[in-house]
């Protein structure tokens, strides 16, 4: 089910403004505004080249933008602005977590592994960079043993804990796409950010993809943006869609607005907009 039931953007996490990035004389993302709300799936969709990616990679901090403002409410209300801050510090303080379009596991390492490297920022920081953290004591060794806890807990709820000591490589395409969520959810994140999480999952895949994500924003209060070309994906989870073309904004609404916007469709079959509009208004 989409959310077209109910109101997207009720309260918005991540406020962008009059984004835009250039490479030397092309404009990759022009001047795009949009907001992605608390408690809400997001996804930017468009046709190939259309700047989703460098969207994203301006949010998660790969990219300065050239102009425009990234602005992430803190649970306090205070404001991080994330186009002033290094990706490291987008991920460890404004707690945005990524992941990426090609899976990025570290493939020799166990499925658990996998869950603790992406807690080290937690445990350096609980280990005071001490002694007493190499022998495991006091709030290192809670700590510890939290991180595992947490990392058990996800491979429950992926249903890989009977293969937790496994190499993360071994496992099947789909696995790999669920552990690496997990593995972004382990940083505990406010705004999890995925680059085409559906990419390669056939339709079984596909359908645990969906629930894991209706499962991170609704039991988790993580909110969810994502860039998918896998429209029966973006159709049934999202609650609010946004749509680039040539690096601008074309449409932005519920997945039922945008799906029926003469624009979108145009900018899919490669027509023009008035063209688009005769054959959305029929003979
Ligand atoms: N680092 C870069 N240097 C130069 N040009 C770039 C760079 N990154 C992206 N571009 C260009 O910016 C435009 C938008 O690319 P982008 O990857 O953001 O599109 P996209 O919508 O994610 O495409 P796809 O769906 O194919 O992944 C393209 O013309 C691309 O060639």
């Amino acid at each position: 089910m989409s959310g077209d039931a109910r109101p997207w953007d009720e309260n918005p996490l991540l406020h962008v403004e009059r984004l835009t990035m250039r490479f030397g004389g092309l404009t990759a993302v022009d001047d795009v505004s949009f907001s992605v709300g608390g408690a809400d799936i997001t996804a930017l969709i468009g046709p190939n080249g259309a700047g989703k990616t460098t969207v994203f990679n301006c949010i998660t901090g790969f990219y300065k933008p050239t102009e425009g403002m990234l602005t992430l409410s803190a649970n306090d209300g205070t404001p991080f602005y994330l186009e002033r801050l290094s990706d490291y510090e987008i991920n460890a303080d404004a707690r945005v977590a990524r992941t990426f379009q090609n899976i990025r596991l570290f493939p020799g390492m166990t499925v658990l592994e996998n869950l603790m490297v992406a807690q080290h920022n937690e445990l350096s920081r609980a280990s005071g960079y001490s002694f007493g953290a190499i022998l495991g004591l006091g709030q290192f060794g809670r700590a510890q043993q939290e991180a595992i806890d947490l990392a058990k807990s996800w491979l429950d709820r992926i249903g890989l804990l009977s293969r937790a000591d496994e190499a993360a490589a071994g496992l099947p395409y789909g696995d790999q796409r669920r552990l690496e969520i997990a593995r972004a959810m382990c940083t505990r994140p406010r705004l999890l950010c995925l680059d085409e999480p559906a990419a390669g999952l056939n339709a079984r895949e596909s359908e645990a993809l969906n629930t894991l994500l209706q499962s991170i924003r609704e039991e988790d209060g993580t909110a969810i943006f994502l860039i998918e070309h896998d429209m029966s994906v973006v159709m049934r989870i999202s609650d609010h869609v946004i749509v680039l073309d040539y690096g601008k904004k074309i449409a932005d609404g519920t997945p039922n607005e945008v799906r029926n916007d003469p624009h979108v469709i145009g900018a899919y079959l490669g027509v023009s907009d008035e063209d688009a509009a005769a054959m959305e208004a029929g003979p």
